[in-house]
This record gives structure tokens, C-alpha cells and sequence, in this order.
């Protein structure tokens, strides 16, 4: 009886539902709305229904008959889809300050303590400080160069490692190990410590970054549907999955704020949290202190959900490449070969020198950039772009990944071919609006140094120190270039990248 009780409503909350979507078309007709095209909504799910789960996918194909200037309806939230370079101009130049702000969303702000941190937090005067400061005090070229010897070695501990595989012959999962080496950076340069010497498991530290992407760039059910999405939520245990991943991402943070607390602590260099707790440290003395530990924290998390997984994708991307393309492959390692001898390693000293390296790298930023829609947006006022009006608290997604593979900029785009950039101008640094990967305009990636140093150095000493075969009985065609389906702010490789390395000196 209370079960018939409570469904009897779900109808009459149907019909109101469509009378206001009736009511709200009527209103945008009188007031001349522009609305940019899209495809038909149903009631309550909008165009949920038509999404799979790789959204740049999904919305790449749907924007072929409905244009570069979408409007889908997600559930509550309206949100427009940009799949030209032109329209990315407008969006991420022309119209930037309009369309900086970034969603309100629980987990997101779950994680980052309220909004403290630069990547999630909205536009305003509290992001423009933090971006201010993690631009220039902690990714500016020099920080970054600072790091350089903590890289190399870490680099060098990941060959010896890969040598050890390839003196007894047996094929390497690369995938992990390329995760493990970008978070052992990141942890070190972060966080001052090494953490494979801590309790913390290495195999829950990979999950953990990945579940955070997941909790970060997703949406809730009650936020795609208010009034009774709390329902699949409680069912789903969203709110209980949010909570563990910020307990335990908190304890980590809090282990490594407390660790540079303690008294007489030895330290190499300056680590991030150093030049963090010296800034508030600052600020109290001015009887400014508004940065607090939560700041840190939050600053922590962008370089643990921005920093790890990227350059670990984007160098595994290359290698699954390379190792398709095996006259692309060869070409690099001559090239690696012939500018460094028979010095035994590429230090960074000599990236500059590598050409064909960086074009190739290039090449896997337009293929398979790590983050396809680049990290959601959310406009703050009117604006209108190709005559269709846009309003406030619209969701904006860029799908860098469409961008970079339609056939109006790139030749032959689904061809690996990084002799495209030969002789153009074209870069990632966010002037060029048909190649993405790190965004552009006030919201661009600040860890473009740190990422592009990282993938150059460790895919530069990949294809100098070895050569790679596939493992027994595989063939070229067999290597599986399917994304990882599902939510979050990075698309990986679905399946591990498995391979023989053969010591080439
Ligand atoms: C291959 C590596 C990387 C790629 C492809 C990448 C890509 C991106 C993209 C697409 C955005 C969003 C830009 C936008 O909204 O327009 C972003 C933002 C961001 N990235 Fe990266 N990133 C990489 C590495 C890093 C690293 C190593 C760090 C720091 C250690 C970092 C820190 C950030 C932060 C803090 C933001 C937020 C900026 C803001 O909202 O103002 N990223 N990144």
C-alpha cells in the first residue's frame, strides 16, 4: 500500500514536468531566443539517453548532423558542445572571461575542500590568486628546471628497471610502469618524499587517482536530477565513494604536511609543500592568514589528479603508436641515437635537439589528447556565438579530441604522421584553436612545462636505451587502441600496453 502510495506520484510528477518544459519553450519563443541546434530531448533525461560512455565520442558523432555549436540537455543542466576550432576561438578567446567559471559540482567540491584549489574552483578572486601563485611560484620554468636531477633520476631507476625485463626476456606491462615513474615525480617533487618507502600501497595510490578524475569530473544524479536523483545516488553509494576517496587523498596530504613540520627535517631542495606553508607562513606574519592548510591541500590535489595520470597517457599513447608505426619508431630512434651517441642516457640537456621527438609528441597530442573535452566550464554571463544566444550557468565542453581529428585541419587525421608538423607553426600553447590538448585562454594547463619536459624525457630514453618488439604471436593490427570507457576528467588506453624491450647498446 505505502509502495502504490509513493508511486502514484511519479506520473503526476511526469506531467508537471513536461508542462513546464511546455511552458519554458513558449516563454524562449516570445522572448526570441537563439538556442544553438541539438537533438530532440525526452522528458527528465534531456539527451542522456544518446550519450555513451566516451562522451567525446558520442558528442563528436552527434555534432556532425547538429553542428559545431551544440545544445544538449544533461538531465537539469544545459550544455553546449564545441567541435570547431572556430567555435573553440569563441569560446576560449573571444568570449573567455564569459565562459571561465567551472561547474559546481559535489564531489568536485567535496575534493577539493571547498572550492581551495585552482583546477576545480570557480572563477573569481580566490582562482586568480591561486593561479597567479601556482603559475608563478610553483611551475614557472625555473621551479620546473629545479626539479631536473630528481627527474633524471627517476627516469634512470625506470630504464634500470625496464633493462632488468629486457635482460631476462620478458615482456613489461609499460602502462604501470609509466603510471608508477610519473607518480614517483610527482609525489617526490610534490610532497618532498619518496612513497614507495610509506604505508601507503602503491596499487590503492593508482586507484585513488583514478577514482578522484571520476569523483571530480562527474556529475551526481541529484544534479542532473533534482528532486529524486539523491535516490540513485543513495542506491549507487556515490555519496560514500566521494567520501573514502577525499579520506584517503586527506590522510595522504596530511602525512606529507605534517612530515614537513617535524624539526630538524632533512630535506634535498625546496619541495612544493615547502614553498606552500613558507607562502602562508607569510601571510601570518602580515596578520593576512587566509591561506590555510586546506589552500595546501587543494593546490596538493590538482598536482595529484592533474599531474600523475596525463604525461603517464600521453607517453603510453605514444608508444602504442610507435609500435604501430614501426618507420615512424625507427625514425625516432635514429634521430634519439644519432644526436646523443653512445653518452648512455638522454639528459635534458639535450631534448632541444630532438625534432622528430617533439613532432612525434605532437602527433600523440592530437590523437589522443588526455583530457578530450579538456576540463568542463561554466558560463557566467550572456554571450552569443554564430548568431545562437548562450546564458548563463551553461556547461561548456570543448572536444579538443573531435577538433583534432577533423579533416578541414589535418590531412588524412586518422593517420599517425608526425612529419605533419614539419615546417608549421602550429603548437599546443593555446594560440592555435585546432590543436587543444592543454586548453587555452585564462583556464590553460599551468603544468605545460612540467608535462611536456616529462613526456620528452622519458619517451626520448624509451626509444634510445631500447628496441621494442611486440610479445609472442602478436601482430601490429592486434594492438588495441580502444579508450577506457567511463566518466572522468582523463581518457587512457583500455587495455595495458604490453611490450619486449630489447637493450639496444
Ligand atoms: C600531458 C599532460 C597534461 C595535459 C594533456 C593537461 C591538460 C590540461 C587541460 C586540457 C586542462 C584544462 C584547460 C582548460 O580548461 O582550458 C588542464 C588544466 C590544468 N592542469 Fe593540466 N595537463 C597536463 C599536465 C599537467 C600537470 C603536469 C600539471 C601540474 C603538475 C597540470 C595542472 C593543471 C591545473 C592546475 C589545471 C587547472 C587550471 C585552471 O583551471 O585554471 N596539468 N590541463
Amino acid at each position: 500500500m505505502a509502495l502504490y502510495a509513493s508511486t502514484i506520484w511519479i506520473p503526476v510528477l511526469l506531467l508537471l514536468f513536461l508542462l513546464l518544459i511546455v511552458k519554458r519553450k513558449k516563454e524562449d519563443r516570445k522572448q526570441n531566443k537563439q538556442l544553438p541546434p541539438g537533438p530532440p530531448k525526452l522528458p527528465i533525461l534531456g539527451n542522456l539517453h544518446q550519450l555513451g560512455e566516451l562522451l567525446h565520442q558520442s558528442y563528436w558523432k552527434l555534432s556532425k548532423k547538429y553542428g559545431p555549436v551544440m545544445l544538449l540537455q544533461l538531465g537539469n543542466i544545459p550544455n553546449v558542445v564545441i567541435s570547431s576550432a572556430e567555435a573553440a576561438r569563441e569560446v576560449l578567446k573571444v568570449n573567455d572571461l564569459a565562459c571561465c567559471s567551472r561547474p559546481q559540482l559535489a564531489g568536485a567540491g567535496r575534493l577539493s575542500y571547498n572550492y581551495l584549489d585552482v583546477g576545480l574552483t570557480p572563477y573569481g578572486d580566490h582562482w586568480r590568486n591561486m593561479k597567479k601563485l601556482i603559475v608563478l611560484q610553483l611551475f614557472s620554468l625555473k621551479r620546473v628546471q629545479s626539479f631536473r636531477s630528481l627527474r633524471e633520476e627517476e627516469v634512470e631507476l625506470f630504464i634500470s628497471s625496464i633493462s632488468n625485463s629486457a635482460a631476462s626476456e620478458t615482456p613489461i606491462n609499460l602502462t604501470e610502469k609509466l603510471f608508477s615513474l610519473t607518480a614517483n615525480i610527482t609525489v617526490r617533487m610534490s610532497f618532498g618524499f619518496d612513497y614507495r618507502g610509506t604505508n601507503f600501497d602503491r596499487d590503492r595510490f593508482h586507484e585513488v587517482v583514478h577514482d578522484g578524475e571520476a569523483v571530480a569530473g562527474s556529475f551526481s544524479k541529484s544534479e542532473l536530477f533534482p528532486y529524486f536523483g539523491w535516490v540513485f545516488d543513495w542506491i549507487t553509494s556515490h555519496h560514500a565513494r566521494t567520501e573514502r576517496v577525499f579520506h584517503e587523498l586527506d590522510t595522504f596530504f596530511e602525512y606529507a604536511i605534517n612530515d614537513h613540520l617535524k624539526p630538524g627535517r632533512n630535506k634535498e631542495k625546496d619541495d612544493v609543500i615547502d614553498v606552500l606553508l613558507r607562502i602562508k607562513e607569510e601571510q601570518a606574519e602580515t596578520g593576512m592568514a587566509k591561506f590555510t592548510n586546506d589552500n595546501i591541500k587543494g593546490v596538493l590535489l590538482n598536482l595529484f589528479l592533474a599531474g600523475v595520470d596525463t604525461s603517464a597517457i600521453t607517453v603510453n599513447w605514444a608508444m602504442a603508436e610507435l609500435s604501430r608505426n614501426p618507420s615512424v619508431m625507427k625514425k625516432a630512434q635514429d634521430e634519439v641515437r644519432n644526436v646523443v651517441g653512445k653518452k648512455g642516457r638522454i639528459t635534458e640537456g639535450d631534448l632541444d635537439q630532438l625534432e622528430y621527438l617533439k613532432m612525434v609528441i605532437k602527433e600523440t597530442f592530437r590523437l589522443h589528447p588526455a583530457a578530450p573535452l579538456l576540463l568542463p566550464r561554466e558560463t557566467i554571463s550572456h554571450f552569443k556565438i554564430n548568431g545562437y544566444d548562450i546564458y548563463p550557468k551553461t556547461l561548456i565542453q570543448v572536444n579538443a579530441w573531435a577538433i583534432g581529428r577533423d579533416p578541414k585541419y589535418w590531412k588524412d587525421p586518422e593517420q599517425f604522421f608526425p612529419e605533419r608538423f614539419a615546417d608549421s607553426d602550429i603548437d599546443f600553447k593555446g594560440q592555435n584553436f585546432e590543436f587543444l590538448p592543454f586548453g587555452a585562454g585564462r583556464r590553460i594547463c599551468p603544468g605545460i612545462h612540467m608535462a611536456t619536459i616529462t613526456v620528452e624525457i622519458v619517451l626520448a630514453n624509451l626509444l634510445y636505451c631500447f628496441d621494442w618488439k611486440l610479445p609472442d604471436g602478436m601482430k601490429r593490427e592486434d594492438i588495441d587502441m580502444e579508450e577506457q570507457p567511463g566518466i572522468s576528467l582523463t581518457v587512457s588506453k583500455k587495455t595495458p600496453l604490453n611490450l619486449l624491450p630489447v637493450e639496444h647498446f
